[in-house]
């Protein structure tokens, strides 16, 4: 309850509005039972007023409880916009090979806990009508008839017992069932990152279907089954408790006890008006022994992004002049999850990147190309050494700006269609120009929104759409990660003969891995990597 204050305490006045209608409604709910229950006791109170007060006072709980869903539901759209956009901040401010490793739990927190969340809020007013119309009835029945009440209290006890015993349990199968949700979330992403496999291989396909997403979402569906019937045999004792009260009471005090009947039929059918909202209300405790789950995920990814964030705010000095645009020293790497073990540790490798020059990284595959890119680029943090950008040491303090200097093409980057980001009059200038070089100008068009008309394209146009974004980024240094590996001879030659002379043409530092040896003789340096380390 005290993470969902937190949340509110941003919108403390709209909350405040939602309890206030919320209790009033339940007054008013309670208002109506206590005048069913005067008219039970006293017909020839059933008059005019009567029907007006109930009349009234059903109306005034409907609507002031709609007016509360209507404020709870305002602060929840809230609280869904602000978690979601705080988390999808701290995911795009983290360390990008952490997010890499844990990217496939980030998106079920994100659409799923916090949508718990959401609906648990949506709750509140429901179980406030409820508390409000038991607690006030009881009082009401307490002056009426203390000794009945206190015999009704011992029920209530008990079941607040049940609860009690039952609610660690519940919290388990709800960690058991998020646990294999997030397992069932990742199999979705692959399923849909693999549909072409999945479509084409009926045996992979049935495998998939059957082992793979069938078993973990197996697990998931077990644990909240029995979280559900859990929260379900709490709720239903609460009826059967007040049922066998009612039988056993009635049923004593034919024979057994001293007791006058006529109290008891007065008593009676409060007691079972309100008896829906009893449940109402360990319901709501049983969420929110849910939804601590929710805030778990939430909390302990955020703290986990938290340790891997990245709060630079310092700018490189970019007129700086050096014959190294940058330099790595000493520079070594080794992948989060590889650290245990004995697998590739990248360098400790110096070397510089000529300023104005077109250098190929050249290697064999699994040498480290891509590992050595992302590392120049500033997306893995290196273990040792450090990266110098125009003699200026790449730190926390200016990480940011240093990656800003990059335009980078990876094998798996997404290309999206919008260019709103780029000076609007470099793209005037510009877009149509680099459209038409890469021949493209028959397939998209840039709309005036700067979007591109379309990127459902095969998939060399697509590398050839993503090229011409980097182009028009127009950032002081090129990393193009085998770009031209899709390409077909034509576009390859275009590639190497003539865009990369345009960059460097036009001041900006080009560095190209490769495999294509027809080419190298573009390049003004040449790097070869073997194991992670420089030979040439
Ligand atoms: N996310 C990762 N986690 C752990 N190890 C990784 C990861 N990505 C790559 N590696 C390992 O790092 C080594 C270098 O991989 P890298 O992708 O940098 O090679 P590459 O030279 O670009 O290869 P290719 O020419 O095949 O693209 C490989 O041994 C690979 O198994």
């Amino acid at each position: 309850m005290k993470q969902i204050f937190a949340l509110v305490k941003n919108r403390l006045g709209l909350f405040i509005a939602g309890c206030i209608t919320a209790l009033t409604a339940g007054l008013c709910t309670a208002k109506v039972i206590d005048y069913i229950n005067s008219g039970l006791k006293n017909q020839e109170g059933i008059t005019t007023e009567f029907l007006i007060g109930i009349v009234g006072f059903s109306l005034a709980a409907a609507s002031i409880g709609v007016l509360s869903s209507y404020f709870v539901s305002k602060i929840n759209i809230i609280i869904v916009r602000e978690l979601t956009k705080k988390l999808v901040r701290k995911t795009l401010m983290a360390r990008y090979e952490y997010i890499e490793a844990v990217s496939d739990k980030v998106l079920p927190i994100i659409t799923k806990d916090i949508s718990d969340i959401s609906n648990f809020v949506d709750r509140i007013p429901t179980f406030l009508i409820a508390a409000t119309a038991v607690v006030g009835t009881l009082v009401r029945l307490f002056i009426i008839d203390a000794q009945l009440t206190s015999y009704f209290f011992i029920v209530f006890g008990l079941q607040t017992l049940l609860v009690i015993i039952l609610i660690p349990k519940l919290k388990r199968y709800t960690r058991i069932s998020v646990r294999f949700r997030n397992f069932h979330y990742r199999n979705l992403g692959n399923m849909v990152a693999g549909l072409k496999e999945l479509s084409l291989n009926k045996e992979k396909r049935n495998h998939y279907l059957g082992e793979v997403i069938s078993s973990d979402m197996n697990q998931m569906n077990s644990a909240f089954l029995k979280g559900r019937v859990t929260n379900g045999v709490s709720q239903r004792v609460t009826d059967l408790l007040i049922f066998l009260f009612v039988g056993i009471f009635m049923y004593l005090s034919i024979d057994y006890l001293d007791f006058d009947f006529e109290r008891f039929k007065i008593f009676l059918p409060i007691i079972l008006f309100v008896t829906p909202y009893f449940a109402k209300i360990s319901g709501f405790f049983q969420d929110l022994k849910s939804v601590e789950v929710s805030f778990e995920q939430i909390n302990s990814i955020s703290s986990e992004i938290d340790q891997f964030s990245i709060s630079s705010q310092k700018k490189l000095q970019k007129d700086a002049s050096h014959s190294d645009i940058v330099a790595l020293e000493n520079i070594s790497y080794q992948y989060l999850e590889s650290r245990h073990d004995n697998s590739l540790t990248f360098g400790p490798l110096t070397m510089g990147i000529k300023t104005g020059k077109i250098t190929f990284i050249i290697g064999g595959n699994g040498s480290g190309k891509t590992t050595f890119a992302k590392i120049l680029t500033g997306l893995y943090e290196p273990k040792t050494g450090h990266i110098v950008y125009k003699g200026q040491k790449v730190s926390e303090e200016n990480l940011i700006d240093y990656r800003n200097q990059f335009s980078a093409y990876f094998a798996d980057s997404f290309t999206f269609g919008q260019l709103g980001y780029i000076d609007k009059n470099h793209l005037d200038k510009n877009a149509a120009g680099t459209i038409q070089l890469l021949e493209m100008q028959s397939k998209v068009q840039l709309d005036a929104n700067y979007n591109f008309s379309t990127t459902n394209l095969s998939f060399g146009q697509i590398s050839r759409l993503s090229l011409i974004t980097k182009i028009l980024e127009d950032k002081e240094i090129y990393l193009f990660d085998e770009w031209a590996a899709n390409q077909d001879p034509y576009f390859k030659k275009i590639f190497y003969y003539s865009i990369l002379p345009e960059l460097k043409r036009n001041g900006k530092t080009v560095i190209v891995i490769s495999h294509d040896e027809k080419y190298f003789d573009v390049a003004d340096e040449i790097i070869e990597l073997q194991e992670g380390m420089t030979l040439k």
